[in-house]
Parts: C-alpha cells; sequence; structure tokens
C-alpha cells in the first residue's frame, strides 16, 4: 500500500501504533516507555513472533533527530515488512524466531511534530532552557558526555543537556534499555542523511573492544546493499567516518554492555539532504532492510 511510501503525522503514526498492535494482538504489544518534555506518550511496539522462552531481542529506534523523516519511516517500514513478509521471508523468519524486536518509532515526538508544524529543519527535542529550547537527545547520553563534539551552550544544534539523561526522552529510552540489557543484544539507531553505517566509538578514536566484528558487520551489511540495491555507503567507528562526537545513544548501549550497537545514517548523501522527497523512501527502507537483516542474522550467529 502507499501507506508506506508516505511521510506521516505525529498523529497519523500514533494512530498506526494502535491499529498496527489492534491487527495483530498476538505479535505486537504496545509498551509506554515514558513520555516527552510537552508529555506526549513514547510508545514502542514489541514484536514477538513466537512463545519461545527466555528469547533475546533486538532494539530498534527512530526519530531521535526531529528533522530526518526518512527515519520513522523506516521503522514504520520495518514493522510492516516484518508483520507482511514473517511466513514467506525466510531471513525475517529466522531473525524473528530467535529475537523479539523493540520498535521506537519516534523517540523524539515533540521536535517531529514541531517540523510538521513550525521549522521542518528543527533537530532537538522541545524542552525549555533558559533563553533557548531544545537538547540534541544523541548528545544527552551518558558516554564521556558533553566532551568535545557537543556544546554546552543551550542554542547550540548540538546541545548536550544541563546533564546526562537531563531529557525525559533519553532517560525513558536509557531507563528501558537498563532494565532490558540481558535480553537486549542488538541495538540499532535510525538517522539520516549520508548514507552511512556507524559503530562505536564516536566519543573517541580508541577501537571498541570486538571492532573486528563490528567492522566485519558493517562490511557485509553494505556490500549487500551495493550489490542488490547499486548504491554505497560508508562504514566504520562513528569518530573516524563521521566526526568526534559524545553522548550518543550506540556509544552508551555499547557500554551498558550490548555489544553489537550501530548508527545508521539513511539516504541520500545531500541532494535531498533530509528533505528526502516520499518517492525515494521504498529504495531508502529497503536498502536499510536489508542491512540490517544482515546484522542481525550475524548477531544470532554469534551468539
Ligand atoms: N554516538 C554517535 N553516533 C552517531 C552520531 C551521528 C549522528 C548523525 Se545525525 C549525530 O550527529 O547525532 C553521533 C554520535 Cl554522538
Ligand atoms: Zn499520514
Ligand atoms: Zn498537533
Ligand atoms: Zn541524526
Ligand atoms: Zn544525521
Amino acid at each position: 500500500s502507499t501507506f508506506y511510501e508516505r511521510y506521516h503525522s505525529l498523529g497519523d503514526i500514533y494512530h498506526w501504533i494502535n491499529r498496527t498492535a489492534q491487527e495483530n494482538p498476538d505479535k505486537v504489544k504496545i509498551i509506554l516507555l515514558g513520555s516527552s518534555y510537552e508529555k506526549r506518550p513514547l510508545y514502542a511496539l514489541k514484536l514477538t513472533f513466537n512463545d519461545r522462552p527466555n528469547k533475546k531481542a533486538m532494539w530498534i529506534d527512530c526519530g531521535i533527530h526531529a528533522r530526518e523523516w526518512i527515519s520513522p519511516a523506516f521503522c514504520l517500514w520495518f514493522v510492516q515488512h516484518s508483520l507482511a513478509f514473517y511466513t514467506f521471508n525466510s531471513d525475517i523468519s529466522s531473525i524473528l524466531d530467535n529475537m523479539d524486536v523493540y520498535v521506537l518509532p519516534v523517540m523524539n515526538p515533540d521536535g517531529y511534530h514541531y517540523t510538521w508544524t513550525t521549522n521542518r529543519m528543527w533537530r532537538k527535542n522541545r524542552s525549555v532552557s533558559n533563553n533557548c529550547i531544545g537538547v540534541d537527545l544523541n548528545r544527552n547520553f551518558d558516554a564521556n558526555w558533553c566532551t568535545e563534539g557537543a556544546s554546552d551552550q543551550p542554542c547550540s544544534d548540538i546541545y548536550c543537556g544541563a546533564f546526562p539523561e537531563s531529557e525525559p526522552e533519553s532517560e525513558a529510552v536509557a531507563n528501558f534499555l537498563r532494565i532490558h540489557k540481558d535480553t537486549v543484544q542488538l541495538y540499532l539507531t535510525i538517522h539520516s542523511y549520508s548514507q552511512m553505517l556507524l559503530f562505536p566509538y564516536s566519543y573517541t578514536f580508541d577501537e571498541a573492544e570486538n571492532h573486528n566484528d563490528l567492522l566485519e558487520m558493517a562490511q557485509e551489511a553494505v556490500q549487500k546493499i551495493r550489490r542488490y540495491y547499486h548504491n554505497s555507503y560508508k562504514y566504520g567507528s562513528g569518530a573516524k567516518t563521521i566526526y568526534l562526537a559524545p553522548g550518543g545513544s550506540d556509544d552508551w548501549a555499547y557500554n551498558l554492555g550490548i555489544k553489537y550497537s550501530f548508527t545508521f545514517e539513511l539516504q541520500d548523501r545531500g541532494r535531498y539532504g533530509f528533505l528526502l522527497p516520499p518517492s525515494y523512501i521504498p529504495k531508502a527502507c529497503n536498502e536499510a532492510l536489508i542491512a540490517v537483516k544482515t546484522i542481525a542474522l550475524k548477531v544470532i550467529e554469534k551468539t
């Protein structure tokens, strides 16, 4: 249906969340993680495709940065694809037979709503701190917090916040992952743009202890994108591949103990940037989907 080939307002996404859970009561559960600064609910979907006991899980969050509209579009695409193709697609079924999936379609609902109503290029959340608005949620996690690559200026687009997890949105996600850290074995966070597959660390040039594993997984995922979709993605540690930056959710999840942690930077490479036209949604999401599948299957293999 063309529903998944369009961008959707926050209200539509909330409707989609409720409808998807209602239509799939045995596979989809709604989890309330907390609420945003403006008191909007942070709903995650839990996809469970069989009742195998003490299964592991993977986590995908989208929409941490408000203007990166292709990101929530991917979370919706992923859920729809999993539900529609579970019985037919062996990759999807082997992933979902082994892992539950937590999907947080819009981690920054206040910011996302703001890009639909007021400023399309907004990035941060909408919390008020003296004379400026918004914290960069991807600088607000407790991972070398507010060192080089973040700003302690509230008006900056990379403002780290008053303290780690100062924001209700990052605190809600961190709380959930702390509670579920022994079952969640793969952390994915979806951003745009620049077509990259990043892994820890971004806050230092030091290599992660399983750097070779992460590199191999990213390389294989990027090769699949090139082979099936003739598109090129860069890959590597965040610090070396994009920029040195602290306080990110992937580095924090990694240090929590989720040893497979990746940031996706989806299409494009700058022609449209954050304003990626809806006609590009299918290709951008299919590229991300094959990469997610590749990584998830490798995690299952290795654990
Ligand atoms: N740990 C991280 N991983 C990825 C990034 C890149 C994204 C790209 Se929009 C950002 O700047 O927040 C930034 C950090 Cl701090
Ligand atoms: Zn809509
Ligand atoms: Zn509204
Ligand atoms: Zn981003
Ligand atoms: Zn980005």
